[in-house]
């Protein structure tokens, strides 16, 4: 068995304000002085992370992902615990931390890489890389102060990954930059994995957690809720965000070691759901691009006053490939009596790549699930698309025709 690469250990941090900086100072130097303040934003985190994992770090603002990851790169000091990392890390964190504002970005790129551990000449070795990578121009050459955040992002990435370290560790920085950047540093984080980094990624962006990640880590109030699949720990989250005092999350491991996440509170249930052919056979296999309908039947448990019901497609990644609901259909059901029952139906096209895919349901009193969350069920059901006809690639099925003339100026007739 290899070592972890990074071992995390009853690691705990407070933020403790002091009535004087003397007192502080005392405090920094061993010496006990109790703080006027102390805040525990951290405590008792566990985890290991083996070499080559992709680690995403989830949570609500404020939950502690960003202390954290200071004290893996040792940024910061922990409270309680230990730390221990088994390679060289390389981060970018917050946006200008490290960077000199009147210094160049040629400059700031020279004193990182030299903090990062390397010498002149290695830096020099790399330095046309990381200008040609940050595609800064002129900029390149002006002091950090005129740079727009994007611009500093593009600057630290390129920096912190001239280098391929063991562990590299990225905290929501990403989403500062434009969209074209964004998916470069996705290439080289992706190039990076496919030669052994090791990945924590601290984001908010579900795809990109979901498409990088196979593993995530979910901190709620300073500790760790959920650690497992992304999809597991996403699907969890999301529960958790619309959960409201008392509400039990119900998990439910399946023998696939897929787990099934039930939120809501519980006003309304789902009964049964099932996919149904062009026969009104109930199918679990269907052929990509033929008719199918999602039955789903629902009882009230409570009086209510709208009673919506969504359903989402997601791939094996728990990516949602599409989803809807009777409130946009304009069908959401009002004044409803406790104990009545629904039958739901949505037809539609498998228009889906080949693979699995399941249905997470959702019995809300609007639009989102967000303010009247009754039953929102992950994994409802599990279905998979076989394709019969002519190959094509990708998770949707565009029905296309293709004409082809020989000679370029011969018209295409339509
Ligand atoms: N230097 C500090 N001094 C005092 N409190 C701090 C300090 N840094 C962070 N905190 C507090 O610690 C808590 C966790 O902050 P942190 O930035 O780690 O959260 P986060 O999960 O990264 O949030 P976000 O998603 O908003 O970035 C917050 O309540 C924050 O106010």
């Amino acid at each position: 068995m290899t070592a972890p690469v990074l071992t995390v250990s009853g690691v705990g941090k407070a933020f403790r304000r002091y009535k004087r900086e003397m007192h502080r100072i005392l405090s920094l130097c061993g010496i006990s002085m109790a703080p006027s303040e102390e805040r525990w934003v951290l405590r008792d985190i566990n985890f290991a992370v083996e070499p080559g994992q992709a680690v995403g770090i989830v949570g609500r603002n404020g939950a502690g992902k960003s202390t954290l990851l200071k004290l893996i790169t040792g940024t910061m000091r922990q409270t309680t615990g230990t730390i221990a990392v088994n390679g060289r890390i390389s981060a970018i964190l917050e946006l200008g931390m490290g960077f000199n504002m009147e210094f160049t970005g040629r400059q700031n790129a020279f004193q990182a890489a030299g903090m990062m551990g390397f010498n002149q000449s290695e830096i020099e070795g790399v330095i046309a890389e990381i200008e040609d990578f940050a595609e800064l121009g002129d900029y390149f050459e002006q002091p950090i102060r005129v740079y727009s955040s994007g611009m500093q992002v593009r600057l630290a990435f390129a920096v912190a990954t001239a280098f391929r370290p063991e562990v590299l560790i990225v905290d929501e920085a990403l989403s500062v930059g434009d969209a074209y950047f964004q998916y470069k540093c996705f290439d080289r984080i992706r190039s990076f994995r496919k030669q052994g980094t090791t990945l924590i990624l601290v984001s908010h962006d579900k795809a990109a957690l979901q498409s990088i990640c196979d593993r995530a880590i979910l901190l709620e109030a300073g500790k760790v809720a959920k650690d497992g699949s992304p999809e597991e720990v996403l699907d969890y989250y999301n529960a958790l965000i619309a959960a409201k005092e008392g509400e039990e999350i119900e998990t439910i491991a399946h023998p696939s070691g897929r787990v099934q996440t039930i939120s809501g509170d519980r006003r309304a249930r789902i009964e049964s759901v099932a996919l149904y052919d062009s026969n009104g056979t109930a199918v679990e296999t269907v052929a990509v691009g033929k008719p199918v309908e999602l039955r789903v039947t629902a009882r009230a448990h409570a009086d209510l006053e709208k009673l919506v019901l969504g359903f989402a497609l997601k791939d094996r990644l728990g990516q949602t490939m599409f989803g809807t609901n009777t409130f946009f259909a304009d069908q959401s059901i009002d004044d409803v009596t406790e104990g009545e029952t629904f039958s739901f139906g949505f037809r539609f096209d498998a228009n889906l790549g080949p693979g699995n895919y399941s249905v997470s349901l959702a019995l809300s009193g609007g639009e989102s699930h967000l303010v009247d969350n009754y039953e929102w069920r992950d994994l409802a059901m599990i279905f998979t698309v076989v394709n019969l006809g002519e190959p094509f690639d990708g998770k949707t099925y565009i029905p296309t025709t293709v004409d082809v003339v020989r000679g370029a100026d011969k018209a295409i007739s339509t």
